[in-house]
Formats: C-alpha cells, structure tokens, sequence
C-alpha cells in the first residue's frame, strides 16, 4: 500500500511479524516514521492499496503517539483508572511499567497541568495499559530529560538481544525496550525512534529482535 503527503511518498511492502517480535523503526526527521505507524494504526488511510496487497489483517493496536496534548481535567489516577482500570492495579504493571516510569508522583496532578514530558509518560502507561496484540509506540523518549530515562531502566531486566546491532543505534533505546518488553510476551512492539547517526540515504531502517 502507498500513501502520499505533499510531495513525500511512503509505500510500505507486505511483511510479517512472529509473537514477541520488538521492531525498531530509525529513520531520520521526515523519513516515514509517523505516517507509517499511523498507517498500522488506522488513524490514516492509504491511497492506494495494490491488487497483490493481502490488505491491512484484523489486530488491535494501542498507538502512542509522538505528539501528544490533553485537556482533561481529570486527574491521571481517575484517567488511569478509565482508560486501563484493570493493568494500573496489576502488581506486574505496576512494578514493571509504572515505577521506572514515576507514575505515582503524578497520580493527583489534573493531566491538563502536565508537563510534556510527564504526559509523554503517562502515555507510555495508558499505551501499554491497553490490551492489544501489536503495539506502536512513536518516539517514546521524546521529551524525557536523561534523569527520567535513567529512572525508566532502573532496575529493569534487559535481555541483550541486541548484540547484532550496532551499537550506535542502540544508545537512548535500551532502557526503554526493558520497559516495554514486558512480560506480556505474546505481543508486537513497533517502536519508532530518531538514529543517533546521521544516515545519508534518508532511509527508514528496522531492526527487530527477540527479547525474551
Ligand atoms: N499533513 C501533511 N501534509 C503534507 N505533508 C506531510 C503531512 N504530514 C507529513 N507530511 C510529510 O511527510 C513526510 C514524513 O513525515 P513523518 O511525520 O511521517 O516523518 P517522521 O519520520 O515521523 O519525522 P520526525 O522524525 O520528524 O517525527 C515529511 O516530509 C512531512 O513533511
């Protein structure tokens, strides 16, 4: 299926994934990242789907997008509490995903009052919180001061399935994939992220491993 936006063209070939898969998309400012995430997760619709396509296959999606604004007033327990009420009481969750990510300094802020980084992670929370077979998680560390980020791997289990990267793809993105590679380990994870080099073919680039 293509898509175009202005004069920036994205077809995407049909590929597949296996359970537990983490796929990690890189690619520079405006090489796709976004419009192909929001493609999966049906939030834009292709233009053009070829005949041999076997077309878009029935999966539930949690997105968490890179731009994020709320103006609920709620605050982020009663939001938790709406939008994932059974994972935010869930020991596994919750020590899993909620401490590295300090969601308990932020349960009686009103999510309108939010900083962008605070609301980046309660993102984070609410995205992973959803019961979904294939998660796309665009730029997770967007915002995140490097304390934050620290704080999101503290402690955290990584499995280093990522020795056959290099390595410098792999700086800013470790400690995030330790939390999302949860134990939930039947699901797919789509995580887009900025390299940390410069790439001169402006490609989308992916790396995808198993983590568990
Ligand atoms: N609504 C739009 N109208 C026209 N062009 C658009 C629109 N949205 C995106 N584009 C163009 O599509 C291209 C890809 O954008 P996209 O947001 O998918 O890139 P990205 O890789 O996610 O970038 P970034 O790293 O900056 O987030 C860019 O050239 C952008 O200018």
């Amino acid at each position: 299926m293509s898509i175009t936006r202005g004069k920036f063209k994205l077809r995407v070939m049909e590929g597949g994934s296996i359970d537990s898969q983490i796929v990690v998309v890189l690619g520079e400012n405006g090489t796709g990242k976004t419009t192909f995430l929001r493609l999966l997760a049906g939030s834009l619709r292709p233009d053009r789907v070829e005949s041999s396509d076997a077309g878009m296959p029935e999966i539930n999606v949690s997105y968490k997008a890179q731009i994020m604004q709320s103006v609920s007033t709620f605050t982020v327990r009663t939001l938790l509490h709406r939008r994932i009420p059974d994972s935010y009481t869930q020991p596994q969750f919750v020590s899993v995903v909620m401490e590295p990510l300090q969601i308990d300094k932020l349960m009686d802020k009103p999510v309108v009052k939010l900083s962008c980084g605070e609301l980046q992670r309660v993102s984070l929370c609410l995205c992973l919180g959803k019961p979904a077979d294939v998660y796309l998680i665009d730029e997770p560390s967007a915002n995140l001061d490097s304390e934050q980020r620290l704080a999101a791997s503290e402690g955290r289990r990584f499995v280093d399935c990522t020795a056959t990267a290099p390595r410098s793809l792999l700086s800013g993105m470790r400690h995030f994939l330790s939390v999302i590679s949860f134990s939930y380990s039947s699901h797919v994870y789509l995580v887009c992220f900025l390299p940390s080099f410069s790439n001169q073919d402006r490609k989308l680039e992916y790396i995808s491993y198993l983590p568990f």
